[in-house]
């Protein structure tokens, strides 16, 4: 069987994603896509040599009774109409982060899903595919290092344009901290509060970078994650756990190490594309592999989304008020319960 992906959003993840569907892994065809910018899609049409329909809207290509799953890949803030529009039509969905702008958008998909009967949903969440946090996880339920007290972690991109703002910070980039923290440590959030150091000159005057984030999980582990995204020398990612019989840290980039010049040097990358390829293309893998085996999903859900979506409106109101700000989780519906993905 060959699920068949209609595409919303051809701008730079979405061609990666037609890419990998197309000529990486196996069990998934591209056969619709559409994208605001009829452009974006036609050059996408051509550039994977693809033969499919290209749609003047996401609604004309959810209406495709041809297309299985809509792959989500448009900006942020179109993300829940056409998750919504694409449930409610029966079809499967991967939708990149975020999977809403808000919380109650988050919440109006999950009550679509919930309607379907059936799980349709997965998240982007690709962290949770690393081969790197999934020994992290694997360390931690090991009991490798006992109970976890404390996480520092970092997310550094080099540079960011003038579009990117202080919010997005929290939006746009510790997101995937958001999510895949409290899934590596198997806790919930209960507070977050934001310090702002001193700014560096490569940023402009929308952006207050780097920030630091102190967030509390109902176990009491504190855990710091600094987000710098002008950080100039690469894409850099960091995470260590530090528990009370010792430390696992998330390794690093895989390199040769290279000496030369009296000095000893590997390399870091300077692209998420780079640094989490392999992540991306187990992700979509096991998204076609487990609708095709057990009609449904394995990944992150629509419930995930909402958590994430919850957390992050919370950071952005502690950017705000420099105040430590709780988050409140609604009870997680037993539709949700199955926890899905966890060490594979
Ligand atoms: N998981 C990850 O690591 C990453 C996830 N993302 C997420 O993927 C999404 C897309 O990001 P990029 O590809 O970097 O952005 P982009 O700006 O390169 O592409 C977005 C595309 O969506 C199109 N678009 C916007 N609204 C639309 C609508 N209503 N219908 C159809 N097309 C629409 C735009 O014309 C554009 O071509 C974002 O939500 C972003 O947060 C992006 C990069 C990495
Ligand atoms: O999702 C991503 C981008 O949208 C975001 O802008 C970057 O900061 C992240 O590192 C990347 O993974």
């Amino acid at each position: 069987m060959t699920l068949r992906f209609g595409v919303v959003g051809t701008g730079a993840i979405g061609k990666e994603h037609i890419n990998r569907i197309t000529n990486k892994l196996s069990g998934g065809k591209v056969i619709a896509v559409t994208d605001v910018n009829q452009e974006s899609a036609k050059q996408a049409v051509e550039a994977y040599q693809l033969d499919a329909v290209i749609y003047p809207d996401d609604k004309a290509l959810i209406a495709d009774p041809n297309v299985d799953v809509v792959l989500v890949s448009s900006w942020g803030p179109a993300h829940e109409e056409t998750v919504v529009a694409a449930v409610e039509a029966g079809k499967y969905v991967f939708c990149e982060k975020p999977l809403a702008t808000t919380a109650a958008g988050c919440l109006r998909i999950v009550e679509a899903e919930m309607k379907q009967g059936k799980k349709l949903v997965q998240v982007g969440f690709m962290r949770r595919y690393d081969s790197g946090y999934i020994q992290l996880k694997q360390a931690i339920e090991g009991n490798e290092i006992g109970e976890p007290l404390m996480i520092r972690a970092a997310h550094r991109n080099p540079q960011v344009g003038e579009s990117y703002t202080t919010d997005m910070a929290v939006t746009d980039t510790l997101i995937h901290e958001i999510d895949v923290l409290h899934w590596l440590i198997d806790d919930d959030y209960k507070s977050v509060q934001v310090h702002f150091p001193r700014k560096t000159k490569y940023s402009h005057a929308n952006l207050q970078d780097p920030q630091l984030f102190t967030i509390t999980t109902n176990r009491g582990i504190v855990i710091s994650v600094e987000v710098f995204v002008n950080c100039q020398y690469g894409y850099d990612i960091q995470c260590e756990v530090i528990g009370d019989e010792g430390i696992v840290k998330l390794p690093e980039f895989q390199s040769v190490v290279l000496r030369k010049n009296q000095k000893l040097s590997s390399t870091i990358l300077n692209d998420w594309k780079y640094r989490f390829m392999d992540a991306y293309n187990v992700e979509i893998q096991d998204f076609i592999d487990s609708i095709t085996k057990d009609g449904k999903p394995n990944g992150p859900t629509s419930w995930d989304g909402y958590i994430a979506a919850v957390t992050s409106d919370a950071c952005v109101k502690a950017q705000q008020t420099g105040e430590e700000e709780l988050i409140h989780l609604q009870e997680r519906p037993a539709f949700y319960s199955e926890k899905g993905l966890q060490i594979i």
